[in-house]
Protein backbone atom coordinates (compact mmCIF):
# COMPACT_ATOMS: atom_id res chain seq x y z
CA UNK A 1 0.00 0.00 0.00
CA UNK A 2 1.03 3.44 -0.77
CA UNK A 3 2.07 4.89 2.45
CA UNK A 4 0.25 8.19 1.49
CA UNK A 5 -2.99 6.85 0.18
CA UNK A 6 -3.92 5.17 3.97
CA UNK A 7 -7.57 3.01 4.32
CA UNK A 8 -10.05 3.98 2.08
CA UNK A 9 -13.08 5.05 4.46
CA UNK A 10 -14.06 1.61 5.75
CA UNK A 11 -17.19 0.00 4.20
CA UNK A 12 -19.33 -2.60 5.80
CA UNK A 13 -17.36 -5.89 4.08
CA UNK A 14 -19.32 -7.21 1.48
CA UNK A 15 -20.85 -6.02 -1.39
CA UNK A 16 -20.55 -2.45 -2.57
CA UNK A 17 -23.14 -2.37 -5.55
CA UNK A 18 -25.58 -4.69 -5.89
CA UNK A 19 -28.30 -5.12 -8.90
CA UNK A 20 -31.16 -7.40 -8.35
CA UNK A 21 -33.34 -7.72 -11.16
CA UNK A 22 -33.04 -4.10 -12.33
CA UNK A 23 -34.65 -2.97 -15.70
CA UNK A 24 -34.74 0.75 -17.04
CA UNK A 25 -36.97 1.81 -19.51
CA UNK A 26 -36.78 5.53 -20.56
CA UNK A 27 -39.63 7.31 -20.79
CA UNK A 28 -41.24 6.95 -24.29
CA UNK A 29 -38.89 4.30 -25.30
CA UNK A 30 -40.44 0.79 -25.93
CA UNK A 31 -36.57 -0.85 -26.11
CA UNK A 32 -35.45 -1.15 -22.22
CA UNK A 33 -31.65 0.49 -21.98
CA UNK A 34 -31.46 -2.21 -19.57
CA UNK A 35 -33.29 -5.76 -18.75
CA UNK A 36 -32.95 -7.58 -15.67
CA UNK A 37 -29.98 -6.69 -14.45
CA UNK A 38 -28.52 -8.92 -11.61
CA UNK A 39 -24.54 -8.16 -10.55
CA UNK A 40 -23.14 -7.78 -6.99
CA UNK A 41 -19.71 -5.67 -6.51
CA UNK A 42 -17.77 -6.35 -3.78
CA UNK A 43 -15.76 -4.06 -1.60
CA UNK A 44 -12.59 -3.64 -3.34
CA UNK A 45 -13.05 -5.35 -6.40
CA UNK A 46 -11.33 -3.72 -9.62
CA UNK A 47 -14.16 -4.24 -12.50
CA UNK A 48 -14.38 -3.72 -16.19
CA UNK A 49 -17.80 -2.59 -17.77
CA UNK A 50 -17.47 -2.96 -21.14
CA UNK A 51 -20.24 -3.21 -24.17
CA UNK A 52 -20.75 -1.46 -27.98
CA UNK A 53 -22.09 2.05 -28.00
CA UNK A 54 -26.03 1.93 -27.04
CA UNK A 55 -25.19 -0.90 -25.03
CA UNK A 56 -26.17 0.17 -21.30
CA UNK A 57 -23.28 1.61 -19.68
CA UNK A 58 -23.86 5.05 -19.13
CA UNK A 59 -27.51 4.18 -17.83
CA UNK A 60 -25.81 1.85 -15.46
CA UNK A 61 -23.62 4.21 -13.92
CA UNK A 62 -26.57 6.76 -13.62
CA UNK A 63 -28.41 4.41 -11.74
CA UNK A 64 -25.75 4.03 -9.62
CA UNK A 65 -25.26 7.58 -9.10
CA UNK A 66 -29.36 8.05 -8.61
CA UNK A 67 -29.01 10.18 -11.72
CA UNK A 68 -31.68 8.37 -12.43
CA UNK A 69 -34.27 5.62 -10.91
CA UNK A 70 -34.71 2.04 -12.00
CA UNK A 71 -38.38 1.06 -13.33
CA UNK A 72 -38.40 -2.15 -11.54
CA UNK A 73 -35.82 -4.00 -9.27
CA UNK A 74 -33.91 -2.71 -6.74
CA UNK A 75 -30.37 -1.20 -6.42
CA UNK A 76 -27.90 -0.99 -3.38
CA UNK A 77 -24.99 0.76 -3.30
CA UNK A 78 -22.93 1.66 -0.19
CA UNK A 79 -24.82 0.26 1.98
CA UNK A 80 -28.00 2.79 0.96
CA UNK A 81 -31.09 1.32 -1.17
CA UNK A 82 -31.64 3.61 -3.54
CA UNK A 83 -35.46 2.84 -4.08
CA UNK A 84 -35.77 4.09 -0.37
CA UNK A 85 -33.66 6.93 -0.37
CA UNK A 86 -34.70 10.44 0.46
CA UNK A 87 -33.81 12.88 -1.91
CA UNK A 88 -31.73 15.19 0.43
CA UNK A 89 -29.45 11.72 1.09
CA UNK A 90 -28.39 11.35 -2.44
CA UNK A 91 -25.41 14.71 -2.21
CA UNK A 92 -24.32 11.91 0.48
CA UNK A 93 -24.80 9.29 -1.62
CA UNK A 94 -22.19 10.89 -4.23
CA UNK A 95 -19.67 11.72 -1.50
CA UNK A 96 -19.12 7.96 -1.42
CA UNK A 97 -18.65 7.96 -4.88
CA UNK A 98 -15.48 9.75 -6.73
CA UNK A 99 -15.97 10.20 -10.32
CA UNK A 100 -13.94 10.41 -13.09
CA UNK A 101 -14.65 11.28 -16.70
CA UNK A 102 -12.94 11.05 -20.39
CA UNK A 103 -12.78 14.77 -20.51
CA UNK A 104 -11.71 15.77 -17.41
CA UNK A 105 -13.93 18.00 -16.29
CA UNK A 106 -11.69 20.41 -14.60
CA UNK A 107 -12.37 24.09 -13.33
CA UNK A 108 -10.62 25.95 -16.26
CA UNK A 109 -9.11 29.08 -15.10
CA UNK A 110 -8.01 27.41 -11.53
CA UNK A 111 -5.17 26.07 -9.91
CA UNK A 112 -4.50 22.49 -9.33
CA UNK A 113 -4.00 22.64 -6.03
CA UNK A 114 -7.77 25.11 -6.13
CA UNK A 115 -9.18 21.96 -8.57
CA UNK A 116 -8.99 19.50 -6.16
CA UNK A 117 -9.78 21.80 -2.68
CA UNK A 118 -12.81 22.88 -4.30
CA UNK A 119 -14.30 19.37 -3.94
CA UNK A 120 -13.70 19.37 -0.28
CA UNK A 121 -14.30 23.16 0.30
CA UNK A 122 -17.89 22.21 -1.21
CA UNK A 123 -18.23 19.62 0.97
CA UNK A 124 -17.43 21.99 3.92
CA UNK A 125 -14.37 19.98 5.14
CA UNK A 126 -12.62 22.28 7.23
CA UNK A 127 -9.49 24.86 5.76
CA UNK A 128 -7.15 22.65 8.27
CA UNK A 129 -8.12 19.26 6.65
CA UNK A 130 -8.04 20.91 3.16
CA UNK A 131 -4.65 22.15 3.84
CA UNK A 132 -2.77 19.05 4.59
CA UNK A 133 -4.90 16.52 2.21
CA UNK A 134 -4.69 18.18 -0.74
CA UNK A 135 -0.82 18.00 -0.94
CA UNK A 136 -0.81 14.60 0.05
CA UNK A 137 -3.39 13.73 -2.65
CA UNK A 138 -1.00 15.72 -5.53
CA UNK A 139 1.82 13.37 -3.90
CA UNK A 140 -0.31 10.48 -4.73
CA UNK A 141 -0.64 11.11 -8.17
CA UNK A 142 2.56 12.63 -8.71
CA UNK A 143 2.17 15.93 -8.98
CA UNK A 144 3.28 17.12 -5.68
CA UNK A 145 5.31 19.78 -7.50
CA UNK A 146 2.54 21.57 -9.58
CA UNK A 147 0.12 22.57 -7.59
CA UNK A 148 0.60 26.58 -8.23
CA UNK A 149 0.16 25.52 -11.76
CA UNK A 150 -2.91 26.46 -13.93
CA UNK A 151 -4.66 23.26 -14.98
CA UNK A 152 -4.95 24.20 -18.75
CA UNK A 153 -0.95 24.24 -18.50
CA UNK A 154 -1.10 20.46 -18.20
CA UNK A 155 -0.81 17.71 -20.60
CA UNK A 156 -3.83 15.46 -20.82
CA UNK A 157 -2.00 12.72 -18.90
CA UNK A 158 -1.04 15.41 -16.08
CA UNK A 159 -5.10 16.82 -16.27
CA UNK A 160 -6.39 13.08 -15.70
CA UNK A 161 -4.02 12.39 -12.67
CA UNK A 162 -5.95 16.51 -11.18
CA UNK A 163 -8.80 14.67 -11.79
CA UNK A 164 -7.84 11.30 -10.16
CA UNK A 165 -6.94 13.69 -7.07
CA UNK A 166 -10.14 15.33 -7.16
CA UNK A 167 -12.19 12.41 -7.23
CA UNK A 168 -9.96 10.45 -4.24
CA UNK A 169 -9.28 13.68 -2.09
CA UNK A 170 -11.81 13.24 0.39
CA UNK A 171 -10.72 9.16 0.44
CA UNK A 172 -14.34 7.68 -1.26
CA UNK A 173 -15.35 4.08 -0.70
CA UNK A 174 -16.09 3.97 -4.45
CA UNK A 175 -14.78 5.47 -7.62
CA UNK A 176 -16.20 5.06 -10.79
CA UNK A 177 -14.14 6.06 -14.09
CA UNK A 178 -15.93 6.40 -17.39
CA UNK A 179 -13.70 6.27 -20.25
CA UNK A 180 -11.04 7.85 -18.35
CA UNK A 181 -8.45 6.98 -20.91
CA UNK A 182 -10.19 7.77 -23.95
CA UNK A 183 -8.51 10.88 -24.66
CA UNK A 184 -4.97 9.56 -23.78
CA UNK A 185 -2.19 8.31 -25.60
CA UNK A 186 -1.27 4.34 -24.69
CA UNK A 187 1.35 5.33 -22.78
CA UNK A 188 -0.12 7.75 -20.75
CA UNK A 189 -2.59 5.58 -20.47
CA UNK A 190 -0.95 3.28 -18.68
CA UNK A 191 0.16 5.41 -16.00
CA UNK A 192 -3.62 6.44 -15.11
CA UNK A 193 -4.19 2.72 -14.89
CA UNK A 194 -1.26 2.20 -12.28
CA UNK A 195 -2.69 4.84 -10.38
CA UNK A 196 -6.12 3.50 -10.76
CA UNK A 197 -4.81 0.17 -9.14
CA UNK A 198 -2.90 1.48 -6.57
CA UNK A 199 -5.91 3.17 -5.28
CA UNK A 200 -7.79 0.32 -6.02
CA UNK A 201 -5.65 -1.95 -4.19
CA UNK A 202 -5.29 0.27 -0.64
CA UNK A 203 -9.45 -0.94 -0.47
CA UNK A 204 -11.29 1.55 -2.55
CA UNK A 205 -14.02 -0.19 -5.55
CA UNK A 206 -13.29 0.90 -9.14
CA UNK A 207 -15.68 0.45 -11.32
CA UNK A 208 -14.91 1.43 -15.00
CA UNK A 209 -16.32 1.59 -18.36
CA UNK A 210 -14.36 1.69 -21.09
CA UNK A 211 -13.56 0.93 -24.61
CA UNK A 212 -10.10 0.84 -24.24
CA UNK A 213 -9.42 -3.05 -25.30
CA UNK A 214 -5.37 -2.96 -24.59
CA UNK A 215 -6.08 -1.55 -21.11
CA UNK A 216 -8.63 -4.16 -20.16
CA UNK A 217 -6.24 -7.11 -21.81
CA UNK A 218 -3.11 -5.84 -19.93
CA UNK A 219 -4.81 -5.40 -16.36
CA UNK A 220 -6.55 -8.91 -16.17
CA UNK A 221 -9.64 -7.76 -14.07
CA UNK A 222 -13.11 -8.45 -13.69
CA UNK A 223 -15.19 -7.79 -16.84
CA UNK A 224 -18.80 -7.07 -16.64
CA UNK A 225 -20.32 -6.42 -20.49
CA UNK A 226 -23.63 -5.21 -21.72
CA UNK A 227 -24.89 -5.98 -24.95
CA UNK A 228 -28.28 -4.51 -25.78
CA UNK A 229 -29.31 -3.51 -22.36
CA UNK A 230 -28.48 -7.30 -21.19
CA UNK A 231 -25.24 -8.39 -19.30
CA UNK A 232 -23.96 -11.15 -21.42
CA UNK A 233 -20.70 -11.74 -19.81
CA UNK A 234 -19.17 -11.29 -16.18
CA UNK A 235 -15.49 -12.82 -15.69
CA UNK A 236 -12.48 -12.78 -13.72
CA UNK A 237 -9.58 -11.78 -14.70
CA UNK A 238 -11.26 -11.04 -18.09
CA UNK A 239 -10.15 -9.40 -21.58
CA UNK A 240 -12.28 -7.29 -23.38
CA UNK A 241 -13.83 -9.94 -25.67
CA UNK A 242 -13.59 -13.35 -26.61
CA UNK A 243 -10.81 -14.56 -28.65
N1 LIG B 1 -32.16 10.07 -21.83
C1 LIG B 1 -32.48 9.05 -22.66
N2 LIG B 1 -33.70 8.97 -23.20
C2 LIG B 1 -34.05 7.95 -24.02
N3 LIG B 1 -33.21 6.95 -24.36
C3 LIG B 1 -31.96 6.98 -23.85
C4 LIG B 1 -31.52 8.03 -22.97
N4 LIG B 1 -30.23 7.79 -22.64
C5 LIG B 1 -29.88 6.65 -23.25
N5 LIG B 1 -30.91 6.16 -23.98
C6 LIG B 1 -30.90 4.91 -24.79
O1 LIG B 1 -30.61 3.82 -23.91
C7 LIG B 1 -29.74 2.89 -24.55
C8 LIG B 1 -28.47 2.72 -23.71
O2 LIG B 1 -27.72 3.95 -23.74
P1 LIG B 1 -26.42 4.24 -22.86
O3 LIG B 1 -26.12 5.69 -23.03
O4 LIG B 1 -26.63 3.73 -21.51
O5 LIG B 1 -25.32 3.35 -23.64
P2 LIG B 1 -23.72 3.34 -23.49
O6 LIG B 1 -23.34 1.91 -23.46
O7 LIG B 1 -23.32 4.19 -22.37
O8 LIG B 1 -23.21 4.00 -24.85
P3 LIG B 1 -21.84 4.84 -25.10
O9 LIG B 1 -20.72 3.85 -25.04
O10 LIG B 1 -22.06 5.39 -26.48
O11 LIG B 1 -21.76 5.90 -24.06
C9 LIG B 1 -29.49 3.41 -25.96
O12 LIG B 1 -30.39 2.77 -26.81
C10 LIG B 1 -29.81 4.90 -25.83
O13 LIG B 1 -30.26 5.40 -27.05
Amino acid sequence: MHPLIGGAAALDSGHVIRFQDVTKTYEGQRRAALRNIDVEIEAEEFVFLVGTSGSGKSTFLRLILRELRPSSGSIHVAGRDLNRLPSWKVPGLRRQIGMIFQDFRLLPGKTVYDNVAFALQVIGRPRREIRSKVPETLELVGLGSKGDRMVEELSGGEQQRVAVARAFVNRPPILIADEPTGNLDPATSVGIMKLLDRINRAGTTVLMATHDSTVVDQMRKRVIELDDGELVRDQTKGVYGYQ
